[in-house]
């Protein structure tokens, strides 16, 4: 049987590779002729084709040797943005992202593109069409958001053409798709606890939801065109699906499509917002007696009550981007995917 020859510079590790994000990365990056290491704490599939390397990230000794002879590195692991875990994220996103660094620079990658997030930039006010140019959140609104600020700043500051370390940051907003673990799981947990029945707001806020193909699409041009004169090295690129939805009209497209009733009444955004407060102040009171992990939070409420949607028109320039699955088809392949959780009529 014929061999079919991998050239050097298309060796990638994808850290995070079992996640959700990460396997579409993985399936892609296989797709397109390159050799893929996964590095991540835990094996979430099978494939011949890969080397897992199983590991915390944390860890230079873990990591080396899943990135022996690589020039790509792709980071988009995190722990879980709700588990409102302080220490972790800091530990991982921040100082681990560091460690991921100079593993990086010690094996000798030579490029290194971060899955950022475009929550960088929101602190629960309105963004319309939010450009890189907008400053990072002064008052992030949670440890996640805080954690992947400094994991950003970190990474871009480290970009260094001199000694042939290129970096670039995408940011990418309400990941979706087929096998996504959070997103229609939470949704539909909600329809049948029966708390689905109202908006947050007058349910006209646009917002944007990435389709997963889109954001690896996004991910690996910024690698293909990351190199020593361009314009990407040490940037921060949005990459969405350029079609910003209102909120409440994506969310009732997923639950009418499983055979669930939309939401119907509204509440005023500020007493959702001040509800949350009140919840997030009485949780941090009684927080050295009981861990509570609140459903309820100001962020939670700012993501579904406020516009925030984001421009691509960099990544489109600098990188020819162009969402390769547009909004309906993405939530026609999503709500498929998801026909287990229909509800019987
Ligand atoms: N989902 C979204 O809507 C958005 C996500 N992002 C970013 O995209 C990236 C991918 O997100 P997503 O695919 O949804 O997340 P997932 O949780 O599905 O994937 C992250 C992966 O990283 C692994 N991981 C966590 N901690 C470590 C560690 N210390 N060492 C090695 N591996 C670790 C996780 O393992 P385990 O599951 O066991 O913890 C998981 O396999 C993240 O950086 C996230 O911040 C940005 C914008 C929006
Ligand atoms: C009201 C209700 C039950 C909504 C369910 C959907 C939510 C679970 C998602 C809607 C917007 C999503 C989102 C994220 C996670 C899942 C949602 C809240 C992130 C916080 C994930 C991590 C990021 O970097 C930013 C994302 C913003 C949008």
């Amino acid at each position: 049987m014929a061999t079919r020859l991998r050239p050097a510079n298309k060796k990638c590790t994808v850290i995070g590779g079992c996640g959700f994000l990460g396997q579409y990365m993985v399936e892609r990056l296989l797709d397109k002729g390159y050799t893929v290491n996964v590095f991540d704490i835990r094996q979430g599939f099978q494939d011949e084709r890969v080397q897992f390397f199983i590991g915390d990230l944390c860890s230079k000794k873990d990591l080396l040797p899943a990135l022996q002879g690589v020039n790509v590195v792709f980071h988009c692991a995190s722990p879980d943005p709700f588990s409102d875990n302080k220490e972790l994220f800091y530990r991982v996103n921040y100082t681990g992202t560091r460690t991921v660094i100079e593993s990086c620079k010690e094996a000798g990658v030579q490029k290194f593109v971060l899955t950022s997030s475009a929550s960088v930039i929101f602190e629960g006010k309105d963004i319309k069409n939010g450009s890189e140019d907008f400053p990072y959140a002064k008052h992030p609104m949670d440890y996640y958001t805080e954690s992947k600020i400094l994991q950003e700043k970190e990474v871009l500051s480290t970009n260094d053409p001199e000694n042939n370390f290129l970096t670039v940051a995408i940011r990418p907003h309400g990941i979706f798709g087929p096998r996504d673990p959070r997103l229609v799981y939470v949704l539909v947990e909600t329809a049948k606890s029966g708390k689905m029945k109202c908006m947050i707001g007058n349910g006209k806020n646009l917002v944007d939801f990435t389709y997963v193909e889109n954001v690896v699409h996004g991910h690996i041009l910024a690698a293909e065109h990351l190199h020593k004169d361009s314009p990407l090295c040490g940037k921060a690129y949005h990459i969405t699906n350029d079609e910003p939805i209102p909120f409440w009209t994506f969310l009732s497209r997923i639950l009418i499509g499983l055979n669930y009733e939309e939401p119907k009444y509204h509440i005023p955004y500020w007493l959702a917002y001040y509800l949350a407060l009140f919840v997030s102040l009485l949780v941090f009171i009684i927080s050295p007696f009981i861990k509570i992990n609140p459903t309820f939070t100001p962020m939670k409420v700012a993501l579904a009550g406020t516009y925030h949607y984001y421009s691509c028109e960099k990544a489109k320039k600098d990188m020819g981007y162009k969402p390769v699955v547009s909004l309906d088809q993405a939530l026609e392949r999503t709500i498929q995917s998801h026909s287990h959780l229909r509800k019987n009529s």
